[in-house]
């Protein structure tokens, strides 16, 4: 499936941060384009950030205050993906919870639930850094609600490489749903390249949005690699500047620098 770029429209976030001058980008060996820079979007849990344990942490003390036992940190692993609401469902079904503590349990995840365990994946900060700094526009396509998503960005750091942030509770649908990712290429502008992720969640919501999808395979995936489709995939972040430069270059023909 395919989808006209969108055009460059008015943004609806305003970015923190300036591209470089043109000239300044083709004198430090970036991208030398004439037309807008490429938008790469990024997944969050599980792509940049390590944060099933505290995932886990909040879900079990819910739990405990239902009367249930904890559960292991695979089994939860194994809930996430289609947001905090549908972690709450898959653990009620788990233990056969009734569905009239699905509000309340959710309440009380989103009280616990915080971010003093989750850590950047390895080479995060340094990867966001390089991409930046030649330029690509940087946004963020997350199924966690968008309070804590904000509150867990600051705290590890990324907050201020995000031009648009889009939340499981931004619009009316969550991933794989491609209207999140959508409207996340849609307000950065530029050109869409690259739909970075760690699940079969973001596998389906690139294709069906129509962008290629960068697997990073150090997340929470619950399918087998051998069923996703996917234009990239990188097991460390090191490796991800250099993969994003080949494949613009590849796309737009540019030459390096
Ligand atoms: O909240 C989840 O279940 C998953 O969040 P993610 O979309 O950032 O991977
Ligand atoms: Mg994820």
């Amino acid at each position: 499936m395919s989808r006209a770029l969108p055009t460059r429209r008015a943004r609806f976030f305003h970015g923190k941060f300036t591209l470089p001058p043109q000239s300044e980008k083709a004198q430090h060996g970036h991208l030398r384009r004439s037309s807008a820079m490429p938008s790469l979007v990024f997944d969050l849990d599980g792509t940049l950030i390590d944060s099933a344990p505290d995932i886990a942490l909040a879900l079990n003390k819910v739990l405990e205050e239902e009367g249930f036992a904890p559960l292991t940190l695979a089994q939860v692993i194994g809930f996430i993906g289609n947001g905090i609401p549908a972690l709450i469902g898959k653990a009620r079904a788990h233990y056969a919870i009734s569905e009239a503590r699905q509000q309340p349990m959710l309440a009380a995840m989103l009280r616990y639930y915080d971010h003093g365990q989750t850590r950047l994946y390895p080479g995060v900060h340094e990867a966001l850094n390089a991409l930046k700094a030649e330029g690509y526009r940087l946004g963020l396509c997350t199924n966690k609600n968008i309070g804590p998503t904000h509150d867990v960005l600051k705290a590890c750091g990324l907050a201020e490489f995000f031009e648009v942030v889009i939340g499981g509770d931004s619009l009316s649908v969550k991933k794989p749903d491609p209207a999140p990712l959508l409207s996340a290429f849609d307000a950065l502008g530029g050109h869409p390249l690259l739909y970075i992720g760690d699940s079969e969640v973001d596998e389906e919501t690139a294709r069906r949005a129509g962008f290629p999808f960068a697997f990073f395979t150090g997340g929470y995936c619950h399918l087998p690699e051998e069923r996703l489709t996917f234009a990239v995939k990188f097991d460390a972040f090191d490796a991800l500047p250099g993969a994003v430069r080949r494949l613009a270059r590849a796309k737009t023909g540019e030459t390096p620098a």
